[in-house]
């Protein structure tokens, strides 16, 4: 990784400084060896420490979830940053005093967090911003949020994440264990019962103004932030359909997927189609800041559906849903796919951008390349554990908690296929995998 990056005239980031983007970033090679390394990182750990301590640290993993909530809403990271933001750090009782709770506990939470490399602890109660809590910096500095509290969010995609994680998120996850006991038979949801909701969490969004702007956030950063466009760009050969073809986004929320194309693929008219509040106020918003000509040209256009119910489109060349199938359980998923393939002509393509759940053993059933895209040398996981399995898996929780969804294997998405009309033709593998069906 150190060659890697002097061979570009750069230094490999260091943990102490704040995180600067570069390129380097989603290279694919240099990630697949970061990979590597924290998969053998992980696994010594587990081989080396205490059996007691590794299950101590795992059940207890909700304290690293309060604290990151508390930082993010008392805006922590920016209190530092604007401090100064230097080696010699912020001492815990200016920050306290800012963010506006007592020294002690917030500075047990944070020589908690520091003490697992998020922040540094510089000098004894004294705290600085590390490449890891950097990443929390809100865009907008405190007088700003302050004078516009709406805007608090805006560009922040980790602190979006953080919130809605352990806000409904958290509540959630406390019930997993009752409702999966109960056999999910009195409610839908972890979600549902750890926060009292009766709806689906997008109909409840629909009343809850901040934690739905957050939740938006979050979902359109972590397409643009934490994935390669080629995953999109490439996950589809969007190049060889004919000028004005109909690419219908279903699901859209802010269309932060179809942005990414439209810049590599302007010959194609794209509709955005999602519940009504998301398409008729933030989704336009965010194209009058982020590409106004794409509305006024008319190559976007917005649409409000429900998706279990009806598609307005009829014989669109493709029709793309990223981090839909995997938030609804079967029934529901084969719903959406079936609502779809009813108005899809007969070359119609379904393109859908999921992670594929890669098993902890070796895997060699088909479309086995898609399943463990890295291959695990001995004596690591076969889905490289820390090191690529755990971000899916850590979705797939977060999936049951809020919706009873799931992130699937290749065998799942092949059956949803067959029972709603499609045939799985490919799978291009990745983080997240391009899946695509053509009409059975
Ligand atoms: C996890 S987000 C994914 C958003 C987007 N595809 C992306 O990649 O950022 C799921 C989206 O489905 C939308 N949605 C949920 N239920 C829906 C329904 N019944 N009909 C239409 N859209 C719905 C939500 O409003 C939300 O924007």
């Amino acid at each position: 990784l150190e060659s890697a990056y002097a061979k570009q005239g750069l230094s490999y980031p260091s943990l102490d400084a704040p995180f600067a983007p570069s390129p380097l970033d989603t290279d694919a090679e240099l990630n697949n060896i970061a990979r590597l390394a924290v998969a053998s990182a992980a696994q010594i750990i587990a081989t080396i420490r205490g059996p007691l301590e590794t299950i101590q640290e795992t059940s207890t993993g909700a304290y690293g979830a309060a604290a990151l909530s508390l930082i993010v809403d008392t805006h922590v990271a920016n209190i530092i940053k604007e401090a100064g933001d230097d080696d010699q750090g912020v001492h815990i009782s200016e920050i306290a005093a800012k963010a506006q709770v007592p020294a002690d506990s917030l500075g047990r939470l944070l020589r908690y967090l520091s003490t697992r490399h998020i922040f540094r602890e510089v000098k004894p109660d004294t705290f600085a911003n590390n490449r890891v809590s950097s990443t929390l910096i809100k865009k907008h500095t405190l007088d700003e949020i302050k004078a516009k509290p709406t805007i608090e969010y805006e560009g922040s995609t980790a602190a979006a994440f953080v919130g809605h994680t352990t806000d409904e998120g958290l509540q959630g996850a406390a019930a997993i264990s009752s409702w999966v006991k109960s056999l999910h038979k009195n409610y839908a949801t972890p979600f549902n019962v750890g926060n009292h909701v009766d709806t689906d969490i997008f109909h409840w969004f629909e009343t809850q103004e901040y934690r739905a702007r957050r939740f938006h956030i979050a979902a359109t950063g972590s397409a643009t932030d934490r994935f390669p466009p080629t995953i999109f760009t490439g996950g589809y050969d969007w190049a060889s359909l004919p000028k004005d073809s109909i690419v219908v986004d279903v699901g859209a929320s802010m269309g932060s997927v179809t942005l990414t194309l439209i810049k590599e693929f302007p010959h194609l008219k794209y509709i955005l189609q999602d519940l009504e509040k998301v398409v008729k106020y933030d989704a336009p918003k965010y194209w009058e800041a982020q590409m106004p000509s794409a509305l006024t040209d008319g190559r976007v256009t917005f649409q409000a559906i429900d998706f279990f119910e009806a598609q307005p489109v009829k014989n669109a060349a493709v029709y793309f849903m990223r981090a839909i199938i995997h938030d609804w359980p079967d029934e529901k998923a084969k719903q959406i796919m079936k609502v779809v393939r009813d108005a899809a002509g007969p070359n119609s393509k379904l393109v859908v951008f999921d992670a594929i759940m890669p098993y902890a053993c070796e895997y060699t059933g088909p479309f086995a390349e898609a399943v463990a895209p890295i291959k695990a040398p001995y004596p690591l996981l076969a889905n490289l554990g820390l090191g690529l399995g755990g971000f899916v898996t850590l979705v797939d929780i977060q999936m049951l908690n809020l919706l009873n969804g799931k992130e699937r294997t290749v065998g799942e998405f092949i059956e949803l296929g067959k029972q709603s009309g499609w045939k799985l033709e490919s799978v291009k593998p990745g983080m997240m995998a391009s899946i695509v069906y053509s009409a059975a």
